[in-house]
């Protein structure tokens, strides 16, 4: 019977790994009745969990590719806990044996009382859980199936199946798979939570409603529940014992006997994020579309032991006494199952909803969105801090540089909405590209404090995420250590403290005091991020604007006007530094002669330029960035006119992010490139001194902290010229893409990435 099963489900042989005590009692039970035979099980090989070693988790797992990157982080994590784990465990495995010999009771021996080492018990237990998962993990292409059969037309064998293992004891893995992706213990963080499942008997039923994932946060009875719980602050625990090890709560063993009714107290002395962890994973339970689900008793004989965050997800122990059988055969019959739940513990976290994702952007369009900032920013909001928006560069001429942050931003919006269960809701209230240079800091602030958001004391609360409440994602363009020094951003509260900004990450966090941060001071180089807030009050909708700015500066161009890519600098008091100096440009010097001389360029005026003196404070001055411009560099000049300081510095810039590209292009353009006569070497030095003044400064500021970007790279001026003719493709290209999406963005007043066939 059992191998007819085996196959009509597809049963993996590592279907019965799940937990540490597990895979010995089902050893035990199993090799006297034969049903390893039969369903091929084999024992050494598949279930014997004690003599797993780190080496495999280094087995090759069956992942869809985009995950294989969590997976390495997933399988570090791993090799830390396991090793911090293995020596406990032998302890504890000590007690067990012992214990068993004295006939005690199964739940005794599951769970002695925690063992001296930094890991209780329990966390062994949780740990063999997931050495579980990970062998079936290796078996994800089999698991599958099995999964899809269940649901729903199988359900009645399988249940018998499960209420046969169960009576014998035996803990039951399963593992679900969400929308053909397997999801596992191990912290895959950018997994949505939508596709997150729980190890447990629930999903058995083939209920469609995922037990553990989002709830709807928006839904009154979800905050009920969490409300419900009372909260106490004696019992939290601090931040170090949690970071130590991953761990949430470490205090009390379970207290045996203790089976009926959902035992909030059981929890003991926890801490309230261990709490609302449970009350969300209650709610989903009641919530569960699976009308057995609602009429057993489960949730209410549910206990719940320890919770811990391994890895970024919440993992609860609990077991629960089922009567699974009274609604369906009128017996009673009683399932005890010890299972692991999990889910994520950012969305148990009501106080500080925040969620990290590593390499959420490619190295790529990090260096994309860099090459836009720098050929297009201007002097921030701060002191040594610099600014892209979107509007600017719509007001400058290069709508067409928007293109490549409408993916993003829709990525980060499904982000966003998933995590917090809102669906179409959220509304893009602000993008920008920010850089911060040597000497920007920020101290702790939340990001709330602008006047208008504060004035919404009426604000609806609905879930996490409030109706007027801004979310705030910062992506990281460029990495600590490697672009620049210091920077790192701190929470005040609850974990993580700190995040080394690394080129790809994305940290997201609401704007209110939940989320309370800080920057440390960059001490060389540039820190660069795409910040983005999101809000679902739609008149801050930012996108309504920025197409109807659009529309606008389109009136004035056609597509197949020549040039319409070339950029037009905005007031050059934009692009001065520090701003408080730009009225008289007496001192200070124009950061885009800055970033130009930052890459070893100078500026050649085609204007005469001998009436402008370094204190002219006239317009004529900043028109002279605003009119034609040749490159030079050292004793030689380029024979080639840029239009202003903006294009000079596209070309440049563009330059410096395809360097690599170009050297490799061979691309054998004749270019013309004069020596500098004395007359001309006057002019150039004239311009610096007006433009830059004291050089050493805009240096400092705008050189990466480890030198020069490309400046291993030979200079060559023919790259310089291919430079151009690739930056004017690359623009053109955005134009149409532009030009192609505009009238879609207009009817549905949204900026969104219009299909390529849907634009022809
Ligand atoms: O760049 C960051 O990491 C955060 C910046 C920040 O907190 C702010 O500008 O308010
Ligand atoms: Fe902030």
């Amino acid at each position: 019977m059992f191998s007819t099963m085996a196959k009509k489900f597809r049963l993996s042989k590592s279907f019965f790994a799940g937990s540490s005590s597990g895979p010995r009692r089902l050893s035990k039970v199993a090799k006297g009745k034969g049903i390893a035979k039969s369903l091929d099980v084999d024992m050494e090989r598949d279930l014997i969990l004690d003599d797993m070693t780190p080496e495999d988790f280094e087995s090759d797992w069956v992942l869809p590719p985009r995950l294989a990157k969590a997976r390495v982080a997933a399988e570090a994590k791993f090799r830390e806990l396991f090793d911090s784990a293995y020596e406990p465990w032998e302890e504890v495995r000590g007690n067990w044996d012992h214990s068993d010999s004295e006939g005690m009771d199964v739940e005794d021996r599951e769970f002695p009382t925690p063992s001296c080492g930094c890991f209780s018990a329990s966390t062994n237990f949780i740990l063999g859980n997931l050495h579980g998962l990970m062998l079936l993990c290796r078996h994800v292409r089999r698991l599958r199936p099995v999964v899809w059969e269940l649901c729903p037309t199988t359900l009645v064998p399988w249940f018998l199946l499960v209420v046969l293992l169960q009576s014998l004891r035996l803990t039951v893995a399963f593992l679900l798979v969400a929308r053909g992706h397997l999801v596992g213990l191990y912290g895959l963080k950018d997994l949505s939570c939508r596709r997150l499942v729980l190890m447990s008997w629930g999903g058995v039923w083939g209920c469609d409603t995922p037990l553990v994932g989002v709830p709807d946060l928006r839904s009154p009875s979800y905050m009920e529940v969490v409300e419900e719980i009372p909260s106490s602050p004696s019992s939290c625990v601090t931040d170090s014992s949690a970071s130590d090890h991953h761990k949430l709560s470490v205090e009390d063993s379970p207290s045996d006997g203790v089976e009926d009714g959902f035992q909030d107290s059981a929890l003991g002395p926890r801490n309230l994020r261990a709490k609302r962890i449970v009350a969300l994973w209650r709610y989903r339970m009641e919530d569960c579309d699976s009308a057995f689900l609602r009429h057993s008793s489960a949730q209410k004989r549910m206990k719940v032991y320890d919770v811990f965050d391994v890895a970024g997800v919440g993992v609860v122990m609990f077991s629960v006494r089922i009567y699974c059988l009274s609604c369906i055969l009128g017996v009673e019959v009683t399932i005890r199952s010890w299972q692991v739940l999990c889910t994520r513990l950012t969305m148990a976290n009501p106080e500080h909803p925040r969620l990290i994702i590593h390499d959420f952007l490619s190295l790529d369009l990090c260096k994309e969105l860099e090459f836009i900032h720098k050929s297009c920013g201007t002097v921030g909001y701060r002191l040594n801090v610099f600014s892209t928006t979107l509007s600017h560069l719509i007001a400058t001429n290069c709508g067409h540089l928007i293109m490549p942050f409408v993916p993003i931003r829709e990525r980060l919006k499904e982000k966003a909405e998933e995590f917090f269960g809102c669906e179409f809701e959220l509304f893009v209230e602000f993008t920008g590209l920010i850089s911060w240079s040597t000497g920007a800091s920020i101290g702790w602030h939340s990001d709330d404090n602008r006047p208008y958001l504060k004035q919404r004391d009426f604000a609806v609360i609905m879930g996490l995420l409030n109706i007027f409440c801004t979310l705030i994602f910062i992506c990281y363009l460029n990495s600590h250590g490697e672009d620049f020094e210091g920077g790192l951003f701190h929470f005040q509260d609850w974990q993580p403290t700190a995040i080394v900004p690394m080129a790809g990450d994305v940290v997201m966090y609401t704007a209110d005091s939940r989320n309370i941060h800080s920057v440390d001071e960059i001490t060389g180089g540039e820190r660069l991020t795409l910040t983005l807030w999101f809000s679902r009050d739609g008149s801050h909708d930012e996108d309504a604007k920025l197409i109807s700015f659009l529309s606008e500066k389109q009136l004035s161009h056609s597509i197949h006007e020549t040039g319409s890519f070339l950029p037009q600098p905005a007031s050059s008091r934009m692009y001065w530094f520090p701003p408080d100096t730009a009225f008289t440009y007496e001192s200070g010097f124009d950061i885009c002669f800055a970033r130009i001389h930052a890459h070893g360029y100078d500026l050649y005026s085609v204007q005469d330029t001998s009436c402008f003196s370094a204190s002219d404070s006239s317009n004529d001055l900043s028109e002279v960035l605003m009119a034609p411009l040749r490159l030079a560099r050292e004793h030689e000049l380029f024979d080639e006119e840029f239009v202003n300081v903006l294009h000079v510095l596209q070309a440049v810039q563009f330059y410096c992010w395809k360097a690599s590209e170009l050297q490799t292009s061979g691309h054998e353009k004749r270019i013309n490139v004069v020596p500098l006569s004395p007359s001309e070497r006057e002019e150039v030095n004239r311009l610096k001194h007006v433009f830059l003044k004291d050089e050493r400064v805009p240096d400092k500021l705008f050189s990466s902290a480890t030198g020069n970007e490309h400046s291993q790279q030979p200079f060559n001026w023919a790259h310089v010229s291919a430079a151009v003719t690739a930056w004017e493709a690359y623009s053109n290209k955005l134009v149409k893409e532009m030009l192609l999406s505009l009238p879609y963005w207009k009817t549905h007043q949204s900026i969104f990435s219009v299909p390529s066939d849907l634009g022809k």
